[in-house]
């Protein structure tokens, strides 16, 4: 199974994006994380500027939307051309409608769970998502520590995926580092978010290379 390393640029420096985006460019994704200070207590970046970072990206875009008002805004960073869209489950409720014309644009859609938000609803719904996003700690802030107690919603999303063998991909955001990426692994997640393990170092290139080593050393 393919294993993927999207770090997120919340953690990069927002002075210089087009030289950090080459910074990581052996990574499979870059993620970019949207905040409107509504639906998080913090504010990000908008669809001008994800448009700008699409055109000079080595890799492609991961978009996950924290943002209210989701149906009104997730198909224009489909349409700029963002290779998946990430929207929050609490965000929406019409989940299927929004992944749907997601896809009809051309971009991966995913769902985002936040870390008290139950995954049995959307088990069914899973062939209409190519991505399920848990969260492994409240949106809105890089930095912060891994909340092992979400590992259960991924070791039920696993098995279900396993079981019906649809391709989802399986997507961890939030205190990734050394010590925890194993721990995600072993659960069952194949990609992989990480904002500060990766520019927190000097190299980032080396801090993917090592987070990718220890993910496969833990998969099933
Ligand atoms: O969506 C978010 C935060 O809400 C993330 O994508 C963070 O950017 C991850 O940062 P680290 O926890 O890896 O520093
Ligand atoms: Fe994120």
């Amino acid at each position: 199974m393919t294993t993927r390393i999207n770090p997120s640029i919340l953690a990069a420096d927002f002075a210089n994006l087009e030289h950090e985006l080459g910074r990581i460019a052996s990574a499979d994704l870059v993620h970019v994380d949207v905040m409107d200070n509504h639906f998080v207590p913090n504010l990000t970046f908008g669809p001008q500027m994800v448009g700008r970072l699409q055109q000079v990206s080595p890799i492609p875009l991961d978009v996950h939307l924290m943002i209210s008002d989701v149906d009104r805004w997730a198909p224009g960073y489909a349409e700029l051309g963002a290779f998946s869209v990430t929207f929050h489950a609490e965000a929406t409720d019409e989940p299927v409608a929004l992944a749907r014309r997601l896809r009809e644009i051309g971009a991966r859609a995913g769902i985002a769970l936040k870390p008290g938000t139950d995954v049995e609803p959307y088990l069914e719904l899973l062939p209409e998502f190519d991505q399920v996003l848990v969260m492994t700690v409240e949106p809105g802030f890089g930095g912060q520590s891994f909340m092992a107690e979400t590992m259960p919603k991924l070791e039920r999303l696993s098995r279900v995926v396993r079981e019906t063998g649809l391709d989802v991909w399986l997507q961890v955001d939030g205190g990734i580092s050394l010590d925890t990426i194993g721990i995600a692994a072993e659960a069952g997640a194949d990609t992989f978010v990480a904002g500060s393990a990766v520019f927190g170092g000097e190299v980032p290139a080396d801090r993917i290379a090592a987070l990718r080593d220890a993910a496969v050393a833990h998969r099933h």
